[in-house]
This record gives C-alpha cells, sequence and structure tokens, in this order.
C-alpha cells in the first residue's frame, strides 16, 4: 500500500486552512503531524481519510499488488477526536457492529475479546460503553482498529485521555502496524514515542500567504 497526497489545499468556512501539503507514505512508513492548536491537523486528516472534499490537489491510496486505486474508506481506518460508539450499546455490540460494518476486504481482524485484551481491557465487553471511564473508552475506540484490518491508520490525537501504561500499549500497536507493513498518519501533541517517523509541522494560517492557486 502506498498513500500519496499532492498539492492539497484545504478550507473550512471561508478560510483556507493550508495550501502545498504533499506527502508520500510507503508501507511501514508513518507521518506525524504537530502544530498548535487550530493549525488544520484534523482538517488535513479528514482530507485524506475521504470525509472533507480538498479545495485543491489529490490523494491517493494504491495497492502494492496491481497498483489499484483504493476508496479511502476501504483501505483506511479514522480514528477521530470522537470515539465513534454508542454509549447504550455494550463493548461488545459496538466492536461487533464495527466489525460488521466495516467487512474485511483483505486480511480478517482480530475476534473481540483478543482486541480488548490488546488494548488491555479483556472482561469488561459485557459493560455498556458509557459506564466505561474517559481513558477506558479511547482504548476501546482504539480496538476498532483490530477487529477490521485496514493498511492505513488515520489517528485524531489517539492518546487522548490515556494513561502511561494505556500511551505504551498504543505506541506497541502502532509500531506493531508498521512492522507489519501498515502505514499510519498520526495528529498529536504528544510523542507516541515511534522510531523513524516523518513530521510535518501545520502552520494554519501562517503559512498561507499566496492564496490557494498560488
Ligand atoms: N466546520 C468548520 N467551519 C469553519 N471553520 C472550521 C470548521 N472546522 C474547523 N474550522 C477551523 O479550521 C481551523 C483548523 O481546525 P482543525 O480542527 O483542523 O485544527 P487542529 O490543528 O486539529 O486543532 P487541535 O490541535 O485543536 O485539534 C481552525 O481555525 C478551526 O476553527
Amino acid at each position: 500500500m502506498h498513500l500519496t497526497a499532492e498539492n492539497l489545499a484545504a478550507r473550512r468556512g471561508e478560510d483556507l486552512i493550508f495550501v502545498n501539503i504533499s506527502f508520500h507514505l510507503a508501507a511501514g512508513e508513518a507521518l506525524v503531524l504537530t502544530g498548535r492548536n487550530g493549525s488544520g491537523k484534523s482538517t488535513l486528516l479528514r482530507v485524506i481519510a475521504g470525509l472533507l472534499k480538498p479545495e485543491k490537489g489529490t490523494v491517493i491510496f494504491r495497492d502494492g499488488e496491481g497498483w489499484k486505486d483504493r476508496h479511502p474508506g476501504e483501505a483506511s481506518h479514522y480514528l477521530g477526536h470522537r470515539n465513534a460508539m454508542k454509549n447504550e450499546l455494550t463493548v461488545a455490540e459496538n466492536l461487533e457492529f464495527w466489525r460488521a460494518f466495516l467487512g474485511h476486504p483483505g486480511t480478517a481482524g482480530l475476534p473481540l475479546e483478543e482486541a480488548a485484551e490488546a488494548v488491555g481491557l479483556s472482561g469488561i465487553t459485557h459493560l455498556p460503553f458509557g459506564y466505561l471511564s474517559a481513558g477506558q473508552q479511547r482504548r476501546i475506540a482504539f480496538a476498532k482498529l483490530l477487529v477490521a484490518h485496514r493498511p492505513v491508520w488515520i489517528l485524531d490525537e489517539p492518546t487522548a485521555a490515556l494513561d502511561a501504561s494505556a500511551d505504551r500499549l498504543l505506541a506497541e500497536l502502532i509500531a506493531a502496524h508498521l512492522a507489519q507493513g501498515g502505514i499510519v498518519l498520526a495528529a498529536t501533541h504528544q510523542p507516541l514515542g515511534l522510531e523513524n517517523v516523518q513530521q510535518m509541522k501545520m502552520t494554519g494560517f501562517a503559512g498561507v500567504d499566496h492564496g490557494v492557486w498560488g
């Protein structure tokens, strides 16, 4: 899998948030976005995930085999600021929903209990999601990435609300995903403890001097 962004620009409301963003990630590579609040990290992630239309530029997810272009939803997981889980459903019901909804176009994901165990929360999958603490909820949101396989993980502040042990656990899961040829694009204010990652500092309006077509 290859992920290529070419000359991207995006607008929110009236304002251009960024222009001329390009990068290329091959299997096993990661890019970490940094920058102050409001600098456009979430906007860029949403553009890459196909949830927001760019003002200009292209995003290409391309399979290594056959060089076939893939739809972002088929090639990537998107973990946003919100956890995308229903409070009234149990943890197992939430994860089962995501597994069925996402399906598995290629490699199958982990069974639910194994995914919960991988984020350090086995034995609580019978509880309503809403009963969990903020950190436990974030861990389960991350387990969604494990129940259905996607080669590209797009992560917006994945470690928000997590304690130090969960920080390490998620960093290990991200490192394992990269080691298996996955691609990771993450926005974060905290270091994820990953080695050999590319970094891009978003500058927000300050970087937009020449207009979108400049
Ligand atoms: N729907 C919207 N309409 C208008 N402006 C928006 C909208 N969503 C975001 N913005 C603006 O776009 C800019 C970039 O926001 P974005 O959420 O991408 O920043 P960020 O770098 O992810 O910030 P943070 O670190 O706080 O998560 C901000 O100035 C924000 O106010």
